[in-house]
């Protein structure tokens, strides 16, 4: 046209470029709006899933994973997930349709020249394979490693008091830190290689296909069956080939990095329960009448213990009718916490059941089963948030009738209302704000704010005053009234207006019976309880 002159013809080519090319921008603009938004919402609900898929885990499964893997599996392992959505949306399918489609229309242009370019394509995907691999290998590796330094600094982060007043900041440094930082300082070096000897490597393969093609067309063009103005035009569509292929192999890494955090969330999403909730019962009215009956259970989980001294727990067989109250007793590591869990269905025994009201606890729906009991564990946990949150856990819409009486009962009342705010104090992270007596009291006001038929204390007042363990006690026998109470008790002045009493040793029951009947058989409960009566008056005589 401008060989012709200047005229209108010009104008209008002139404006339909710039139309389409607005128009192109206009396209990207809302292809990119669109895969953000597909991004977005994708990550939310993958989150969202997560953390609801593992608040359901059973016990067991967060035994076997480190908690620096869940947070890099929530975090970083979502966000990498959705990078390589990214890349998908973004670049690798566009680019696959724009490669698929240069290549049909190279093949309408010359058969001959299209098909000896695929005949090398062979090698260039088998190296890039080739390539894929190293690189898959280095980034499992690196994912891992990025999750135990996780751990490490939850852990350290949770523990910080106990480094600090022990001195470990230098081992923490300089042995475990070192060690995971060497780690990762290899593996990095390793992906980093195998991240850069993408592109060359496949711009080389590349440049074979290409001197192999240019050697084809020469013969063709010297044999006459191809002009020199469809070869031409062939060679300029090269590069719309090579364009792709280099949007595919630089999106390679993205694309390992989320396969093999997607792996990773797969795995916690899919991970099968060892505590399946697949029983229907709802009970109604449960009286509360508990029954062991020859419970074995191991925590190695496998269902044919070979050896039977294997087993954390075995032949448990004791009825505890409704209302009663029993102490579990016995040495440390004899099996008194197992029990205890074993009934909330932290687990499940390996063999025999556990029946409440004559129902399989199994049977039950592992909800109903859990407002049946109210447990206050050793260690009395408490979540961030206020007093109120802590006992009223997991309500939205609290009756504060019940907090207060909860907190009355637990002789907690006294100390919540001289705190600033009262129930609205914060507790600090794992309460930390709180002393570890103010902790259980609030974790047994937790339990009597549920009104549970069956109540389960694990060492509960061990981190009490005389005074306000007394108080507890008393408090206790109120809180029990009606309602099957088992507690597991070192100190056995505690326990002494219980109703039955079991002794267990190494995981089997050896003594069962009321307080009066155990006394009387003179074994193992009457020579615990003379050796720590004995103990009480070395301890008052050394004071006195
Ligand atoms: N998660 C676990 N994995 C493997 N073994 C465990 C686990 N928890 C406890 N054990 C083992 O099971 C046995 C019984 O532990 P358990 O905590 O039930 O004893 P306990 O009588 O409550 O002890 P203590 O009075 O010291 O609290 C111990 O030998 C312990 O090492």
């Amino acid at each position: 046209m401008i060989g012709k002159g200047f005229h209108s013809n010009l104008l209008v080519e002139t404006a339909k470029i710039l139309f389409f090319i607005s128009l192109r921008s206009l396209a990207l603009f809302a292809q990119d709006a669109i895969i953000a938004r597909v991004i977005t919402e994708f990550q939310v609900s993958l989150r969202r899933d997560l953390f609801s898929r593992l608040l359901y885990r059973d016990t067991v499964f967060y035994y076997n994973v480190s908690c620096g893997n869940l947070l890099y599996s929530c975090t970083s392992a979502v966000e990498r997930v959705s990078k390589l959505l990214y890349s998908l949306l973004h670049s690798f399918i566009p680019s696959f349709v724009q490669f698929c489609g240069v290549l049909v229309y190279m093949f309408f242009m010359s058969p001959p020249l299209t098909l000896s370019l695929i005949g090398t394509m062979p090698l260039m995907l088998t190296t890039y394979n080739l390539l894929e691999r190293v690189l898959l290998n280095s980034t499992k590796r690196l994912q891992e490693t990025a999750g135990a330094l996780s751990s490490l600094l939850s852990d350290t982060f949770r523990n910080i008091r106990l480094i600090q007043s022990y001195g470990a900041q230098k081992y923490m440094l300089e042995y475990k830190l070192k060690n995971i930082l060497t780690q990762l300082k290899s593996q990095s070096y390793q992906f980093e290689y195998s991240k850069a000897a993408i592109v060359p490597i496949i711009t080389i393969s590349y440049a074979l296909s290409v001197l192999v093609l240019l050697l084809m067309s020469a013969y063709l063009v010297g044999r006459g069956s191809l002009s020199s103005t469809t070869l031409i035009t062939f060679v300029s569509s090269i590069a719309f080939l090579i364009e792709p292929l280099q949007v595919i192999a630089s999106n390679a890494v993205e694309l390992r990095n989320g396969e093999v955090a997607w792996e990773l969330i797969r795995g916690f999403l899919h991970a099968r329960p060892q505590v399946a909730d697949i029983g229907t019962d709802e009970p109604q009215n449960v009286k509360g009448h508990v029954e062991f009956r020859n419970v074995c259970f191991s925590y190695s989980m496998e269902k044919h213990v070979s050896n039977e001294t294997d087993y954390v727990l075995s032949h448990i067989q004791f009825n505890v009718p409704a209302g009663n109250s029993v102490a579990i007793i016995g040495h440390s590591g004899s099996g008194k916490t197992t029990l205890l869990e074993l009934l909330s269905r932290f687990y499940d025994p390996l063999r025999g059941s556990i029946l409440i009201d004559g129902v399989d606890c199994r049977n039950m729906k592992l909800a109903s089963l859990r407002k049946l009991i109210g447990f206050v564990p050793q260690d009395a946990p408490l979540i961030s948030g206020t007093i109120l949150e802590n006992i009223a856990l997991g309500e939205i819409h609290i009756d504060m009738n019940r907090v207060y009486y909860a907190a009355k009962a637990a002789n907690a009342w006294d100390f919540i209302s001289e705190l600033e705010g009262g129930f609205s104090y914060d507790v600090g992270e794992g309460g930390c704000r709180l002393s570890g007596g103010q902790k259980q009291r609030i974790a047994i006001a937790r339990a009597v704010y549920t009104d549970p038929r069956i109540l389960v204390f694990d060492e509960a007042t061990s981190s009490l005053d005389a005074e306000s363990e007394a108080a507890i006690q008393s408090a206790l026998q109120v809180i029990a009234k009606n309602r099957t109470v088992f507690i597991v008790a070192h100190r056995l002045s505690t326990i002494q207006s219980v109703d039955l009493i079991v002794v267990l040793e190494k995981g089997r029951i050896i003594e069962f019976g009321t307080p009066s009947e155990l006394l009387k058989k003179n074994g193992k409960y009457a020579e615990m309880l003379k050796a720590q009566f004995s103990e009480a008056s070395i301890v008052e005589g050394s004071f006195w």
